[in-house]
């Protein structure tokens, strides 16, 4: 039984802004209703699933929570304690039950079971086997969502704040998964919402996926590789074409290219996979013109926000205006929309692409929009150059020397893994970056502006590493 309604939303209003995922820490909660409330298990514990309306700022958001009951709740469990429910004899406890692997088994029960609950939906994939005898534990990442893995054998990721109706990451890898694409963590079931009598297609709530537990994220392995390259201290300073034939001879610092050249290959697999999947069309020249006005635009905006992006203005108006001559008609596909190093894992069959939901600080109509597949080679460019710079941007990680030769350091390791990236790319049939630079540059820029917006808003101590970027690419 839920408590009742008046203490269960006090308990709720007070636990919520202090979620990691929770979306709208930037203003007090007005109103928070019970969307829908479905019982999923009953007993002791008892789960029950809920959509929680929270009205913010004259909007409404629609929140996902496993509300876990139980009589005495174990120390185990206190960290994930919302409250009690008041005027229960029993002294019922009330908690977030993504931490209680007694209770998230039920899913795997009913997504086995292709269940209907309630207006809750539970789906297999055709010939799915799904363990339902697995203990599950929330992944510790810094999520916008709550990963919980079963054993080593699962990934269920569940949304916590929920779009409307299908969530691209389902779609995408759905469609993946049944065209058999081996870059992709096949999808094993997900759940949905049925919208009921309001029009309108079913929210999807979780997705289930086969866990790579041989994977290594592509940010860290990368990271490694520019840590040991910049530990590793050439006789002298010899400048840039010295310390790229350095690299190029002597393989110093664990060299990732030749990882990079396959990640690209990997990258134009996945772009044909979806091009087959979800089909091809053409741009017209004059929406391609307004893309770059669009690119401009959003220049104008940030350099407002964030001064320190002003003195590189000029040479990316200058790059939007040449995508605005060079325009002509585009073919544009799905593609990944948020593509960086962090979204890939290497498995010991190859790399693998996670997280198709696109940019989270787009709306999701721009985020099913349709773009040329180098708008994913600029995404990854933009990730070689992070990982180049991010170690000199923060403190305390570099050995002491001078900064401008720890910058063409960078530098070097940059250009050689960028260029290892489009030669794979290329090879592998993805539209020859070399062949497109005017397009290219310009989606690297915009991609760039978006990553000083984005810093500025999320993690100021990171601004530095798009600006220098920028400084090199411009200069
Ligand atoms: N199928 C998988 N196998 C192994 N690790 C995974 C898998 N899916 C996700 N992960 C890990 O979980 C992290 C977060 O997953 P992601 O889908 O990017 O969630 P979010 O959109 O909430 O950031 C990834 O960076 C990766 O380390
Ligand atoms: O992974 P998300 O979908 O949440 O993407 C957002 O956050 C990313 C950072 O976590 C951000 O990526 C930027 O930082 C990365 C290093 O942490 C770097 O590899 C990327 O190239 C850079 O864009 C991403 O832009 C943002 O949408």
């Amino acid at each position: 039984m839920l408590p009742p309604e008046p203490s269960l939303i006090g308990d709720l209003a007070a636990w919520l802004p202090r979620q990691r995922w929770f979306g709208g820490k930037d203003g007090p909660i007005e109103d928070l209703t019970i969307g829908t409330a479905t019982q999923l298990r009953t007993g002791d514990p008892g789960l029950h699933h809920l959509v929680l309306d929270v009205h913010q700022n004259g909007a409404t958001d629609h929140y996902q929570l496993l509300l876990g009951t139980r009589r005495h709740l174990p120390d185990r469990l206190r960290h994930a304690e919302i409250g009690g429910a008041a005027g229960d004899a029993h002294g019922t406890r009330l908690y977030d039950a993504a931490h209680d692997p007694d209770l998230t088994r039920t899913l795997l029960d009913c997504l086995v079971a292709g269940a209907s609950v309630g207006p809750l939906r539970f789906h297999r994939v055709d010939g799915a086997a799904i363990r339902t005898d697995l203990t599950s534990l929330p992944i510790t990442t810094e999520q916008s969502n709550t990963s919980l893995l079963f054993g080593d054998a699962h990934i269920c990721k569940l949304f916590r704040r929920l779009g409307h109706g299908v969530n691209l990451d389902l779609e995408v890898n759905l469609a993946l998964t049944r065209a058999g694409c081996a870059h992709v963590p096949a999808v094993l079931g997900w759940i949905e919402l049925d919208p009921g009598p309001v029009p309108g297609a079913p929210v999807t709530l979780a997705l289930l996926s086969d866990y790579l537990h041989t994977g290594a994220d592509g940010w860290s392995l990368a990271i490694a590789s520019v840590r040991d390259w910049f530990a590793h201290t050439p006789p002298r300073d010899a400048g840039w074409a010295g310390e790229w034939a350095e690299l190029d001879a002597s393989l110093a610092g664990g060299d990732f290219a030749a990882e990079s050249e396959r990640l690209g290959a990997a990258t134009a697999e996945v772009h044909r996979s979806l091009a087959d999947a979800f089909g091809v069309t053409v741009l017209p020249e004059a929406e391609v013109r307004a893309m770059a006005a669009r690119m401009n635009a959003e220049l104008t905006v940030t350099c407002r926000a964030v001064p320190g992006l002003a003195p590189h203005a000029k040479a990316l108006t200058g790059a939007f205006l040449d995508l605005a001559a060079w325009a002509r008609p585009l073919p544009v596909q799905r593609v990944h929309g948020d593509y960086h190093l962090g979204q890939v894992l290497r498995t010991e069959s190859g790399w693998t692409l996670l997280d198709f939901e696109g940019e989270p600080a787009r709306t999701q109509h721009e985020r099913r929009a349709l773009a040329h597949p180098l708008r994913d080679v600029a995404g990854m460019l933009r990730s070689f150059e992070y990982a180049a710079r991010y170690l000199i941007a923060k403190p305390g990680t570099m050995p002491p020397g001078p900064t401008g030769r720890s910058q063409t350091r960078a530098h070097v390791w940059a250009a050689r893994n960028r260029a290892a990236f489009c030669r794979g790319y290329a090879a592998a049939g993805g539209p020859d970056p070399a062949a497109h630079s005017v397009l290219l540059r310009a989606l690297e820029f915009e991609k760039a502006v978006y990553e000083v917006r984005y810093e500025a808003r999320n993690r100021p101590a990171w601004l530095p590493v798009p600006l220098k970027s920028l400084a090199h690419l411009t200069a």
